[in-house]
This record gives structure tokens, sequence and C-alpha cells, in this order.
């Protein structure tokens, strides 16, 4: 077990080229916000947005869309009950599910859409209620895909793992994640105020930052835009996955720094400040 530091950051985000078009930076599909919980996804947008996500695409309720786009008017939108959305995800590098998906069968059906139409070349990021209904059926899992990650906080784990809190060790979470992943294409990075991240071969990386004034809500739908937008930039590799989860506590740690509270939006406001100081050091 080892922390992750500071040189992952340096190591992952580069310097663009000067001939490159939004195509070179990955199309990323954020899909999740029911009626009650809209935020969440417009947060995941927000933040995919500003950690560099080349074309983004929202799919949520339409009772969200005004929000959404006077937020953001960089992501396309699409009503999550629209059929097209199918077609959509084929067409997708990343595609990130399940910041205030809710529960209901609807969003079951979803799952069941992103699976059927889940390829090899994608990575899929999983998070929030993508987690719950997963924990409910295991064959929603869209196991197809080029790379799963996980982002659960521990009760989510509990109801994926059935590992309960306090049993939630390494060697517990290494065997459950290869039962969940036969094929082993995923990454688990468990939240908390120190998460661990777990490589689909056991390796296991500590995030050494973070604070309480991270404990907002929308602080994990915000981690899991930043993780969709660094793999659709940087490609799924394990240290861009790190470099994601440290670069969110970083920026929060720097917030608190003299704020009592880190909104989830001020960590990705930093986002495209913080990256360009770590592109010009490698
Ligand atoms: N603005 C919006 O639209 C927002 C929408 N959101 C959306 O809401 C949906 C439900 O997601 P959720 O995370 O809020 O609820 P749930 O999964 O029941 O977890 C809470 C339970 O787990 C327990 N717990 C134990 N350990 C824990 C830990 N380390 N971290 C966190 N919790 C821990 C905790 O224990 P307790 O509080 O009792 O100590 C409690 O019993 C989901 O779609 C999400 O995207 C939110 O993102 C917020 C902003
Ligand atoms: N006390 C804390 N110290 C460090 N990080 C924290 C703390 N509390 C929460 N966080 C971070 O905030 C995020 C919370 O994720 P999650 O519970 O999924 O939030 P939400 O679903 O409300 O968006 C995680 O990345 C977690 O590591
Ligand atoms: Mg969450």
């Amino acid at each position: 077990m080892t922390d992750i530091s500071e040189d992952v950051l340096k190591q992952v985000i580069t310097v663009r080229k000067s001939d490159s078009h939004k195509g070179n930076y990955g199309r990323i599909l954020l899909i999740g916000g029911s009626e009650n919980y809209g935020g969440a996804i417009i947060m995941a947008t927000e933040a995919a947005l500003n950690a560099g996500a080349g074309l983004i695409a929202t799919a949520t309720h339409s009772i969200n869309l005004t929000a959404l786009h006077a937020r953001d008017p960089e992501a396309m939108y699409i009503d999550y009950r629209d059929p097209k959305l199918a077609d959509l995800i084929k067409k997708m590098d990343v595609v990130v599910c399940g910041p205030g998906l809710g529960m209901s069968d609807f969003a079951k059906r979803i799952l069941l859409m992103l699976k059927n139409n889940t390829n090899e070349k994608q990575i899929i990021v999983l998070d929030a209620s993508a987690l719950d209904l997963i924990g409910e059926d295991h064959s929603l899992l869209p196991l197809n895909a080029g790379h799963i990650i996980m982002t659960p906080h521990q009760m989510e784990w509990q109801r994926v793992s059935q590992i309960k809190i306090p049993y939630q060790t390494d060697a517990a979470n290494i065997e459950a994640l290869a039962s969940l992943c036969p094929k082993k294409n995923i990454t688990l990075v468990l939240k908390s105020n120190h998460t661990h991240v777990y490589s689909e071969n056991g390796e296991v990386m500590v995030n050494p930052l973070g604070n309480p004034g991270m404990a907002t809500g929308g602080s994990g739908d915000t981690l899991s835009g930043i993780i969709g937008g660094f793999c659709a930039q940087f490609g799924a590799k394990f240290e861009t996955i790190l470099a994601a989860v440290y670069i969110h506590s970083l920026a929060g740690d720097i917030i608190y720094q003299t704020n009592y509270v880190v909104k989830p939006t001020q960590i990705s406001k930093l986002l495209p400040q913080i990256m360009k100081k770590y592109s010009s050091l490698n």
C-alpha cells in the first residue's frame, strides 16, 4: 500500500499539441439526474468539462435541461428517455453513469441499455445509483467494456460487494473485485477520508490528500466527472485514475486553506488552473 504522489500529475497531464482538436480529447457521455437529483449530474458534467474532456453530452431528465445549460452550455443534452440514447452510447469513448440516477425501474432499464450498447473500446465509470442497482443485480455490470471504473463510497461498496464497512480490508476488497469482474478490466476507487484505489492486478494506492470540508453532497459526483474527463483525454491507465483522485483532493485542500466548507463546484472551477501548472512540469 503506497500513497499517491504529486508526481502522478506531472506524469499524466501533458501540454496540448498545437495541431490538436476536440476529437483528440475524448467524447464523454454522462447519464443520471432524475427529477430530484439533477444537481448530481450537473456537477459531474461540470467536472468533466473543467477536467478537459473534448466533447461532452449529458443524458438526464428533461426537467434539468435549463439548469444544465445555464451552468454549462458547452455540454450537449439528450433526454434520457429518448430511444436515440442507445446509439449515442455506442459513439462515446467514455460513459459516466449513475450520479443522481435514482433506483427506479427506469433507471434499471438505463443500466441494461448501457450494458447492451457498450463495446470493448469504451471506458465506463459507474458511480452512485448505478452501483446500488448493480448491488441489487450483478448481471447489470457492463462486462464487455474495455475498462470499468467503479467509484463507490463505503456504503455503496458494501451494497455491491456484501462486505460490511468495518471488514473492507484490502485483501477482502481485491478478492471481491476479482469475483465481480473475472476479466480483470476494472479499477475500484473506494472513497473515504483516505480513498483507496485498487488496480486490476491487486495494486493498492492511497490518497494522502483531502479534508472534512469536502464532506458535502456532490463531492463524489464531481470526482466521477473528473475521472471521466481525465480518461477521455489521457486514457484509462491506472495512473490517469490516480491523477484524477489526487487532483480532486488537491483542489479541495487548496480551497480548504481559506474556506470552512469546500463546495464541489469550487473544486471543478479550480481544475484548469491546477492542470495548467502541472502540464508544464513534466
Ligand atoms: N445534489 C444532488 O442532486 C445530489 C445527489 N446525490 C445522489 O443521491 C443518490 C444517493 O446517494 P447518497 O450517497 O447520498 O446516498 P447513499 O448511497 O444512501 O449513501 C449514504 C448512506 O451511506 C452511509 N455511508 C457510510 N459510509 C459512507 C461514506 N464513506 N460516504 C458516504 N456515505 C457513507 C451513510 O451513513 P450515515 O449518514 O448514516 O452515517 C448513509 O446511510 C445518488 O444518486 C447520488 O448521486 C448525492 O450525490 C448528493 C448530491
Ligand atoms: N472527511 C473527508 N476527508 C477527505 N475526503 C472526503 C471527506 N469526506 C468526503 N470526502 C470525499 O468526498 C467524496 C464524497 O463522495 P460521495 O459520498 O460519493 O459524495 P456525493 O455522492 O455526495 O457526491 C469522496 O471523494 C471522498 O473521498
Ligand atoms: Mg456519491
